[in-house]
């Protein structure tokens, strides 16, 4: 053991390395037995890695390939495939062309052809052809309020679903009659197939219906002609596709308390599910920290107590931050003066909203270095802008893009020590 934050460090690096995607793509490809024309597409911020993994297990079976990822997220060619970058979370131009250009390669394909289609989180975003009477910029400022609103992502994917050409279910009717094999890694809590990605290839269980309530919900204002296009139902039943899940939050929670236990902590998975506000998220840890310092419940230090899910923020400031962020600043209020327990939270991912960092960590002091810095912790979740609060004191945890994208990860790191400063 080292200091906490410092196992804290190791403990989501170790953790996230472990559960990167190539593994289990081989093996899930090898358990396939794919025939020999294979078209492969793959999108997420997961995407490269993914296919770098399957073009190296099936070889010259693959007859052609686009993949499509985040700014920063390739690492570089794969021989026989088109590599793009493009927005996330708002997609743009490069969105469409490049998905125009996975299109065109499914698009006269026979029974006899396959498409290998790698789905991970992000797909939304950067897979995406409007359909018609809808424009890149409609998707933009749909998408904007949408990720703002609080909704969650089965909602924001319900909407976006109905105004593309290859979402919900859409992109495996354009590839039929080929057979469409789909690979995903879940970033929906509950692994919900059909919103990984809004679900290109796989059948929509939300309907329009759904879409009215949520429009009503959110009181979202928008132009009649996004309205219409969300009238349009989306393919219930798709007769060409086959589904595997690959990974998900559950695996790197299981990651990270087997890293735990190897540093010398107590370790327990609290839930995988977490998805409230963020900062009433950060308010429950604070507590249950409190709990660890005070009365060594509810496991015995040291110890960590882990937790998977994303929660969600309502974007009413003009600050930068994102909801890991959000967390950690929230619930430093709570632990202030409580020595003795970290509480850290980081996107998978890599990034957190639309900032360089993957979250952030607090301690018992944080709270106390932000008063002496003159930055009150209200009125930076007010504005929403954690991210400099969280800079200020140096508390912010960078990993660059990591390749995959199973949720967030959350967890309380305590050691032995029981102060409770007055
Ligand atoms: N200033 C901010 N503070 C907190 N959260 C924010 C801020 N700006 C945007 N967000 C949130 O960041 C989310 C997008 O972040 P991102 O980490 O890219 O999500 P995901 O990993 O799910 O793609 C949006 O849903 C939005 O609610
Ligand atoms: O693409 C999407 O719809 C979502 C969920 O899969 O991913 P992300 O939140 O990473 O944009
Ligand atoms: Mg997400």
């Amino acid at each position: 053991m080292k200091s906490l934050r410092e196992d804290a460090i190791r403990i989501i690096e170790d953790s996230i390395s472990s559960i990167l995607p190539e593994k289990a793509v081989e093996q899930e490809l090898k358990k396939l037995d794919l025939d020999d024309k294979i078209y492969l597409v793959a999108i997420g911020k997961a995407a490269w890695r993914m296919a770098k993994s399957a073009k190296d297990c099936l070889k010259d079976k693959v007859k052609g390939g686009v993949v499509i990822t985040k700014y920063g997220h390739s690492q570089g060619p794969i021989e026989g495939l088109k590599i793009y970058e493009a927005g996330h979370p708002i997609p743009d131009e490069n969105t469409i062309s490049s998905t125009k250009e996975a299109v065109e390669l499914v698009k006269g394909l026979s029974k006899d052809d396959t498409v290998l289609f790698l789905v991970s989180g992000g797909g939304s975003a950067l897979f995406e052809l409007p359909v018609d009477g809808v424009s890149l910029e409609d998707i933009k400022n749909v998408t904007d309020m949408l990720l703002r609103c609080g909704a969650n992502i089965v909602e924001i994917n319900a909407i976006r679903k109905r105004m593309s050409q290859v979402k919900g279910g859409r992109f495996a009717l354009m590839a039929s009659p080929a057979r469409v094999y789909s690979l995903v890694l879940s970033d929906v809590l509950g692994d919900r197939l059909d919103s990984i990605a809004s679900g290109p290839a796989y059948p929509d269980s939300t309907t329009c219906e759904d879409v009215r309530k949520i429009i009503r919900k959110y009181d979202l204002k928008l132009p009649r002609h996004i309205l219409q296009s969300l009238s349009e139902e989306t393919p219930k039943s798709l007769d060409n596709v086959e589904t595997r899940i690959i990974g998900s939050v559950s695996k790197v929670c299981e990651s990270a308390k087997n890293v735990a236990v190897s540093l010398g902590y107590n370790a327990m998975i609290l839930t995988t599910t977490l998805d409230c506000e963020a900062s009433e998220a950060g308010l429950f840890l604070a507590a249950i920290a409190r709990e660890e310092v005070e009365k060594e419940r509810p496991i015995k230090r040291p110890c960590v107590i882990i937790l998977g899910g994303e929660t969600v923020v309502h974007v009413k400031g003009t600050g930068k931050g994102g909801r890991n962020q959000e967390l950690v600043l929230s619930a430093a209020r709570g632990i202030k003066n409580y020595h003795g327990a970290v509480i850290a939270s980081i996107g998978t991912d890599g990034t957190d909203g639309p900032t360089d960092a993957a979250g952030g960590i607090v301690d018992g002091k944080t709270a106390k270095a932000l008063e002496e810095a003159g930055i009150d912790i209200d009125d930076v979740l007010n504005d929403n802008d954690s991210y400099h609060a969280l800079q200020k004191v140096n508390s912010l945890i960078r990993t660059g893009p990591t390749g995959t994208n199973v949720n967030d990860l959350i967890f309380i790191l305590c050691d032995e020590t029981k102060v409770r400063e007055n």
